[in-house]
This record gives structure tokens, sequence and C-alpha cells, in this order.
């Protein structure tokens, strides 16, 4: 990890230390992509498996899991595994809930009722990545908001594993959740399908989930096209930022900067402190505990750009953070939820050295596919708001007309918008008002 004293930098230098890893989005790639979109839509089941063979090094029938299939691979999970998945979408579950916007119809003047209601999206596509380590946490995180938010058709695309077939815990998850179909496709095939629809695959009005550079790749180009498919967010590699003290415990700060650095290559993780004592102690910390993992070597790449910063003091590191503005922000302070009202940016915060970063991705209640790479300066975790449009109402009276028509007729007039005026003033004069 690099060593960084804040202080010592000036504001270009700053910037540069808070840069994330570059993003491959190479003209290779993206020509990659434009190519097996292109296919997708124009050769449809017949590409997916062609594409399928070529990817994923598997043969294709049918590209749907079939009832068989699932009650096969629920047969071949462990009950702790089974009952963990469901604890995991309970407590999900009941936080979305919760959190989900509610409907308002409000009298803005006497004879005005302005109002808002909410509609499911009504097809959405769940991307869930398993080429590396399959995730059905993330099965967990999309299936849940969506069934909260009542959409009509749930589709989640996952691709096969070196076995032949889909992941257990993954279909277990789907299905627990409320998914109510799941196909065999993975990487940029599987998001073209989504979004353009084959013989198969139904056509989604919005795309979700995390996936590998040729997933983000294709989630951009179909949300840039009208014809294609909204999406979720921009979403990149994982990462967070911890905030400590001196008295904070280095153990467990290494533990929470390995679980994030063990994602993948490109995640970065900091640790931001006005304590150089605790700087060393993580660091040698982290290398000690790097070397037990399986992922030892993923985690060191990750590492290669991560960093170590030092702050003059608390305040210092929260502005650091928040001009980072991570996915991931953990507090361990003597009084973290201090500190709260400070943090303008981050996708989730973890308050105190009881609350490891990991209960976020999989079950405390909050949602994991969150915003990376600086964007949670202005986008927002996946809610049940993701899954639902927000649709305004409003109906007025005549005493209502009479009361607030006089001022829309007035600022058309300012804009010299003739026809604006007139819908109003027309119905005024029928009233026998004069505007
Ligand atoms: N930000 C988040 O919320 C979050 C959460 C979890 C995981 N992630 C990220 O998701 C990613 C998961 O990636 P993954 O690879 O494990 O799984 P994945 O499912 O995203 O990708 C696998 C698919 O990529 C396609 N593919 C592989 N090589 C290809 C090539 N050369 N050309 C075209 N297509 C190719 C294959 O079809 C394969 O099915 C990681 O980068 C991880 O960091 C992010
Ligand atoms: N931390 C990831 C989001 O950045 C989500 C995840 C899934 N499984 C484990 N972690
Ligand atoms: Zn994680």
């Amino acid at each position: 990890m690099k060593r960084i004293d804040w202080n010592r930098l000036d504001d270009a230098a700053r910037r540069a230390a808070l840069a994330r890893p570059a993003q491959s989005r190479s003209p290779a790639l993206r020509e990659g992509v434009e190519t097996i979109i292109a296919d997708v839509r124009a050769r449809g089941d017949e590409a997916l498996r062609e594409l399928t063979a070529r990817y994923d090094h598997a043969t294709l029938d049918a590209l749907a899991v079939t009832d068989e299939e699932f009650a096969e691979a629920e047969a071949r999970l462990s009950p702790e595994l089974k009952a963990a998945v469901r604890e995991a979408a309970g407590r999900i579950d009941r936080f979305h809930r919760a959190a989900a916007p509610t409907a308002v119809s409000i009298e803005t003047a006497p004879g005005v009722r302005v109002e808002r209601v909410l509609r499911p999206i009504r097809r959405v596509g769940l991307y869930v990545p398993a080429g590396g380590a399959p995730l059905p946490s993330t099965a967990i995180m999309l299936g849940v908001p969506a069934a909260i938010a009542g959409c009509r058709e749930v589709v989640l695309c996952t691709p096969l594993q070196a076995n032949g077939r889909c992941d257990d815990a993954v279909l277990f998850a789907a299905r627990a959740t409320g998914v109510h179909k799941v196909f065999k496709l993975g990487g940029a095939q599987a998001i073209a399908a989504m979004a353009y629809g084959t013989e198969s695959v139904p056509r989604c009005d919005k795309l979700f989930g995390p996936g590998n550079s040729w997933v983000t790749e294709a989630k951009l180009q179909v949300s840039g096209d009208p014809e294609g498919a909204a999406i979720d967010m921009p979403a990149g590699p994982s990462e967070v930022l911890v905030i400590a003290d001196a008295n904070a415990n280095p153990r467990f700060i290494a533990a929470d900067l390995l679980s994030q650095a063990e994602h993948g290559p490109d995640s970065q993780v900091l640790l931001v402190t006005p304590s150089d004592a605790l700087l060393d102690e993580v660091e040698a910390e982290v290398e000690r505990q790097r070397r037990e993992l399986p992922r030892a070597d993923v985690a060191a790449a990750a590492l290669g750009e991560s960093r170590l910063v030092r702050v003059s003091d608390l305040e210092q590191a929260l502005d650091v953070s928040n001009r980072y503005a991570p996915e991931h922000l953990i507090i361990q302070t003597a009084d973290p939820r201090a500190l709260l009202d400070g943090v303008a940016a981050a996708g989730s915060v973890f308050l105190g050295e009881w609350t490891p970063e990991s209960l976020g991705d999989y079950c405390s209640g909050s949602n994991h596919v969150l915003p990376t790479y600086g964007y949670a300066r202005s986008y927002s975790g996946v809610s049940v708001a993701s899954f639902q449009t927000q649709v305004t109402v409003q109906e007025a009276t005549a005493e209502g007309l009479r009361t607030i028509g006089p001022c829309a007729a007035t600022l058309a007039a300012a804009e010299q918008l003739d026809a604006h005026r007139r819908a109003v003033t027309l119905r005024l004069d029928a009233m026998g008002v004069s505007a």
C-alpha cells in the first residue's frame, strides 16, 4: 500500500492520491462488446449458444433453468446455507420494506390536489456474476427489492460454471426471493439478451447488478441506446475507505481492508488516520493476514493500488473521505456516530469496531449493490425505489383553477408561450373570471 502524508501534498497531488485505478474501457473492449450485442440482436438464441460455447466453454440446450434443475440445485445445498440465505433475505426484506418510498397526496392550494403514486417497473433483468466467484448474495440483494416493488416479470442471468451448471446457491437464492425466470447466460451476451430480447429471453426495461468489464461495458452501451434498457448505475470494482483513530484495532482494520481487496485486482482500499503508529501496525497486519488468504494474489494486486493516508485529525479524515466518495466507509473511532453528520458522500457507512463491512455485503439488511468510482457523490445504492417509477398526479377543481390559474397565466406570458396561457385563461373566461 502506498503511504501518503496528506498535509505535504498540494491540491493536484491530493487529487492524484485519491485517483481510482484506471478502468479498462479500451477500444478493443468497446468494439468486442458492440460485436456481441449486434450478434445477439441479429441472431437471438442461436448467437447466445455460440457465444456461450466461445466464452463459457459450455454447450447450451435450453437457455432457461428448469424446475427440475432448481430442485436438484436445492437438494445439493447444505441446510446451513439454505437457512443463511433465508435469514439474510428476511432482514433485507425488512429493511427494504421500511425504507421504500411511500405514496403522497396533499392539497397545495384550496381545490388543488397533488399526488405521487408508485408503479413497479414491469420487466427487470438481474445480472449475478459467477465468472470468478459466484455471488448468491447479489441474487438476494437484487431479488428482494424487485419483489417488494411488485415487478411483474423478474428475469435473472448468471453464467454456467465449469461443471456445466449454474451455481446451486445462486439458483436457490433466486427462487427464494421470487425471481420468475433464470437463464444460463453470462457476460455481454446476457446483458444484450435482456436489453433487446431473444426468442427465449424477454426484453427487460431496466437491468441491474455488477459484473466484469464485459458486463459493465455492455450495460453502458445498452443504456445509451433508446431501444436498449435503463441500468441501475455505473458500477465498478469494489472499494472501502476506513477512518480510524489511534485506539482502533489494527487487526480488525486489516481484515476489513482485505475483505474488499480480495474482490478483484482492481479493487481499492484506503486507511485514513491521524496516527502514524496505526498506519505501521495496519500495514504489517495486512501483509500477515493476506498471506493466509486463498485469494492472496488477487488481494496483493489490489493493495498495489491502495493507500495509507496520514491526516492531522478526524475532521481532515472526513474531508478526505468526502472527496473520495467511497462505496463503503468504515468508521472505527471512539465515537463513530459523532462523525456521521459530516459524511457527505458514501455508498454505505459502517459504524464502530463491531460492524465489519461483510455484514452489509451479506445480511445486516442494507443493499450491497452500491455506487463505486466516486459516483457516491450523486448516486445511491440499489433500493426498492430503483425498481419503481414515481408518477405525479394533479387534480384541480374550478375553485382550484381560480386560485392558481392566474399564476400559471403570468408565468406563461413571461415565457411568451401563448398557447399555455390560453389553456388557463379560456377556462377562467368560461367561469366568468378575468385573468
Ligand atoms: N461493485 C459491486 O457491487 C460488485 C459486487 C460483486 C462483484 N463485483 C465485480 O464483479 C466482477 C465479477 O466478474 P466475473 O468475471 O467473476 O464474473 P462475470 O459473471 O461478471 O463475468 C463472466 C462472464 O464474462 C464473459 N467473458 C469472460 N471472458 C470474456 C472475453 N474474453 N470476452 C467476452 N466475454 C468474456 C463470459 O461470458 C462469462 O460468462 C468482478 O470484477 C467484481 O469485482 C462488483
Ligand atoms: N462487497 C461487494 C460489493 O462491493 C459485494 C459482495 C458480494 N459478496 C461479497 N461481497
Ligand atoms: Zn464484498
